[in-house]
């Protein structure tokens, strides 16, 4: 049941919380709204005097909070949310804004101010709707606040510090929580408690309400100001009525027709009264006269039918390495681009046309150019590179998606039937454990290339990948995934507190780097297969600053692991059968110290399994593994003796789970 429809209206939408703050996960959570929670690296730096009003600064410090996480998710991350919620709490005495302390001292500064008067509490809200077209971010803010009043008691000194060395006050907003301790130095509250805690949570209802049901007009004598619209005031809007009730909807439904020219009001209201799930045939005649037919696509089924041509046109084009050949602002026509791809001019154009289409190239009468978005992603020599992927994707995964319907109906992976002949298992292990250091790039042969992170690609048991070309591809592959997640693995949680670390199935360093950048105290052991091991030179950062990583060849699955404080599993548990889990995380749990700790990065599923869309495809692929939801993994981390288990869902392809071993042994 949902007390308030507008929640209810959220379920089927990407909703981020563009906040760090745990009262507001709480608050939200609580009323049984879904979420991902991606905190806002928006420094809180506005310059408050150049705001009228103390409110004015929360909301656009809320503001840019939640824009920053909806720029950041479509630009690096490739999926755009729907909603981005961001919020910003202060409290004003004596026309001063006080954010949170920076120290005790800052802290009883701001305790002694309240002490004995009446304050307010203000929280700027905003609601962030995102879309995304032409691969670029478009974006509508709805914003508000919430002024709570709080008288506090008259404080005494030793209350004052007692108070502050209670820790309580060091995160929050005016130096005190009213949902605990700081309960008891209040005298009345006038307002919103919630607001005070951080959320308010009526008021953002309200503007749910407001721009998820617009009241008809007959019915807007019915609708209080100021509560919360109830269900039956809705009665007549069915959720069936999606056009008219999504924000985005609205915006879109101020359409221009093909010529440029508004839809009149009328024509709007046909197209509108159409559901996105019945495809309607509309006539109309626009401001021109001009005779127009508005046609409601059931889009998005069209667009996964398409789905299939898109992904195909994206392959053939990072194969033939057109994004390549237009890179460094290169503007060139089909016919050289045809000539230079050895291809024909014909099917070369249709192909670059596909790519406008797609967003990936720009067309002008001058010819063809890279968009942004396919020279940060789709240069084979970028650093955020997708090439590999995209090659490996072409290479391998197409084919055995051809065989979905045999892979469903048997419930198993379909490499032989995708590749041919299966053979033995390609995960020979060369026992011997040897330790090199690695600080220079230098290339050596890249043979025998086989990875303990293969798992994500699906890599599996077969022929395909003896070729020497295909183990460097797969490599690739591994290398540019790891280079888009990295940096929101290793800052996903404070790590300051380990000395040593140990990536298992690391492959060719990324996060581990990534990791000495930011904990430049951390060692850090790579720990792969040797075949891995040996060819890993060339994948290593260059520069005078590059700290070592040291890689040691080895079976996690047999060999003695090196000692460090805290493990990590980049990709590897979701891949693996129940029974070598079990093997792996026993070896882990015996050789972590208590405290030391085990760092997991995986797609983490929501409860239902449904998103993201990511992973939930990744499972077709019928691995012998699975993946898991957040309850799962913590349960999973729970049962080899890691406690206190905490996850971040980053916003990126992976997210990141954090335990720590129990003092005692399970
Ligand atoms: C007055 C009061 C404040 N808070 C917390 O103070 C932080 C405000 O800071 P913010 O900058 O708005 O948020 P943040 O914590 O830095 O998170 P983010 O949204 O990522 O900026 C929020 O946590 C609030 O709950 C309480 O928990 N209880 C109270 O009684």
């Amino acid at each position: 049941m949902v007390l308030i429809p507008v929640i209810g209206k959220l379920v089927s939408k990407r909703v981020v919380l563009a906040s760090a703050s745990p009262r507001r996960q709480e608050i939200l959570t609580n009323v049984g709204l879904r979420f991902e929670v991606v905190p806002s690296w928006f420094k809180e730096t506005l310059e408050k005097s150049s705001f009228a009003t103390p409110y004015e600064y929360a909301i656009e410090t809320a503001k840019q909070k939640a824009l920053e996480v909806a720029n950041r998710m479509h630009l690096k991350h490739l999926r755009t949310p729907d909603i981005v919620i961001g919020a910003d709490t202060v409290v004003t005495v004596e026309k001063q804004i006080l954010e949170k302390p920076v120290d005790k001292q800052d802290a009883y500064e701001m305790l002694s101010r309240l002490s004995g008067k009446e304050h307010s509490v203000f929280t700027g809200v905003a609601i962030v709707h995102c879309s995304s077209k032409d691969d670029c971010l478009e974006t509508e803010v709805t914003d508000f606040y919430e002024e709570t009043k709080v008288k506090f008691a008259e404080l005494s000194e030793e209350l004052l510090w007692e108070y502050i060395h209670s820790g309580e006050p060091m995160d929050k907003a005016g130096g005190y929580g009213i949902q605990a301790l700081g309960g008891m130095l209040v005298e009345y509250v006038h307002g919103d408690f919630l607001n005070v805690v951080g959320f308010p949570l009526n008021h953002f209802c309200k503007k749910l309400a407001e721009l998820y049901y617009p009241p008809p007009k007959h019915t807007i004598h019915h609708t209080k100001n100021d509560s919360i619209p109830s269900v039956e005031t809705f009665e007549n809007l069915s959720d069936g009525e999606s056009d008219s009730s999504d924000p985005m909807h609205h915006k879109n439904a101020n359409k221009l027709d093909r010529s440029g020219t508004p839809l009149s009001g009328a024509v709007q209201t046909l197209v509108n009264s159409c559901s996105t799930e019945t495809s309607c045939m509309v006539t109309v005649e626009n401001q021109s006269g001009v005779m127009e037919y508005s046609a409601k696509f059931p889009s998005k089924i069209v667009e996964l039918m398409d789905g299939f041509r898109a992904s195909k046109a994206l392959f053939v084009a990072s194969k033939l390495k057109v994004f390549d050949l237009l890179k460094d602002k290169c503007i060139l026509k089909a016919v050289v681009v045809a000539d230079k791809v050895e291809a024909s001019v014909h099917g070369t154009e249709r192909l670059l046309d596909a790519c406008a289409s797609l967003g990936l190239l720009d067309k002008t009468h001058q010819g063809y150019s890279n968009t942004d978005l396919a020279n940060k992603y789709l240069v084979s020599d970028g650093e955020y590179s997708l090439h590999g992927y995209i090659i490996h994707s072409n290479d391998r995964l197409w084919h055995l998606f051809t065989h979905l319907e045999a892979a469903v109906k048997e419930g198993t992976m379909q490499t032989h039937q995708a590749f041919g002949k299966e053979t033995e298992d390609l995960f020979q292990r060369n026992r011997a454990s040897e330790e090199i250091s690695i600080i220079g790039p230098a290339v050596t042969e890249r043979d025998k290339l086989l990875s303990n992170t293969e798992l994500f690609f699906n890599l599996g048991k077969d022929s395909c990948y003896h070729s020497v070309e295909a183990k460097q591809r797969f490599m690739t592959a591994m290398h540019s995934i790891a280079k888009l997640t990295a940096r929101d693995v290793a800052t996903a949680f404070d790590l300051s507190q380990f000395r040593s670390a140990c990536d298992l199935g690391g492959c060719t360093g990324v996060l581990a780097h990534e990791l000495v950048q930011n904990y430049p105290n951390l060692n850090i052991t790579v720990f792969d297969l040797p075949e891995v091991i040996a060819n890993v030179s060339c994948f290593q950062p260059s520069g005078k600053h590059i700290t070592p990583v040291t890689f040691t060849a080895g079976d996690f699955f047999k060999d003695n692991l090196p000692e460090a404080d805290l493990y990590i599993l980049s990709l590897i548990l979701h891949h693996w059968n129940d029974e070598k889990i079990h093997i792996l995380l026993s070896k882990i749990s015996a050789i972590c110290k208590p405290g030391s700790a085990l760092l997991v990065a995986e797609m983490v599923l929501d409860e239902e399994k449904t998103y993201p869309p990511t992973a939930v495809l990744q499972s077709l692929s019928m691995t012998e593994g699975k993946q898991r939801s957040g309850s799962e993994y913590k349960q999973l981390l729970e049962k080899y003796g890691f406690t206190n288990v905490q996850i971040k869902i980053t916003g990126n392809i992976l997210d990141a789970i954090l335990g720590f071993r129990k003092t005692s042994a399970h």
